[in-house]
């Protein structure tokens, strides 16, 4: 797959004025994730990731298989080209570079970020999720770490059984002040996005506020204005 990169500033550069990130699945169940993706980056959005684990809902679909992966990163790669968005692949190294992907975002649990950059190099941007203070403080100084997440702020359908780290330690995060660039996921819509800019956050990523939003360009549009320029 070729890169999309085209003539817009460097990842990093991006990254560090983006402050809307969007994980998508890749819109099995509607079919629509080209038209989806393009509402939603006309709305704002600055990162797209696509983050399929599957769905329980009325048609049952299984993580995505690599295959379906790439083809569903050339409709958002295309669509974060237009609107010089970034473009995140979440979990695999080897499907982020396969898609000349932006950004590979990474979990505690998933590849340790040095194995990611043996595969990527150093201009990939590499993300790292955080459930605690601590966990924060070592992401914003591990090498080879570009941005974090941190929560969930709030208990989340989208990432069932996982305990709310809370707005709080939101607060202790935004204290630190990070040199990174870190985004603050889990639970936040427009209406709780008040409480998350109070707690000191001023980047946030979400899912369901703009893929169950009956109008996603809206729906981003909402979050973004209400997110520092
Ligand atoms: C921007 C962003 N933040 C956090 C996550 C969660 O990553 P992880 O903990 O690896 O969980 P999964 O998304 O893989 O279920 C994320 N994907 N993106
Ligand atoms: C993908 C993800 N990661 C989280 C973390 O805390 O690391 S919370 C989360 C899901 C966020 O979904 P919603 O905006 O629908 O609540
Ligand atoms: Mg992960």
């Amino acid at each position: 797959m070729t890169t999309y990169r085209g003539n817009h500033p460097a990842p990093r550069e991006r990254l560090a004025q983006a402050r809307l990130y969007l994980c998508t699945d890749a819109r099995r169940d509607t079919g629509d994730l080209a038209r989806f993706v393009e509402e939603a980056l006309a709305g704002g959005v600055d990162i797209v990731q696509l983050r399929d684990k599957g769905s329980a809902g009325e048609k049952k679909f299984g993580p995505l298989e690599a295959r379906e992966e790439l083809e569903a990163l050339e409709v958002l790669a295309a669509a974060c080209h237009r609107h010089g968005a970034l473009l995140a692949v979440n979990d695999r190294a080897d499907i982020a570079l396969a898609a000349g992907a932006d950004i590979l975002h990474l979990g505690q649990g998933d590849l340790p970020v040095r194995y990611a950059r043996q595969v990527l190099g150093d201009d990939v941007v590499i993300g790292r999720s955080t459930a605690s203070r601590a966990q924060a403080s070592l992401a914003d100084i591990e090498d080879g770490v570009d941005y974090f997440a941190n929560g969930p702020v709030w208990e989340t359908p989208t990432k069932p059984g996982r305990t709310a780290a809370g707005l709080e330690v939101l607060r202790e995060v935004a204290r630190s002040q990070p040199r990174r660039p870190w985004f603050a996921i889990g639970g936040i819509d427009a209406e709780r996005l008040p409480e998350v800019l109070d707690a000191g956050a001023t980047r946030i990523a979400v899912v369901r506020a703009i893929t169950a939003a009956p109008n996603p360009r809206a729906a981003a549009a909402a979050l973004k204005a209400a997110l520092p320029g």
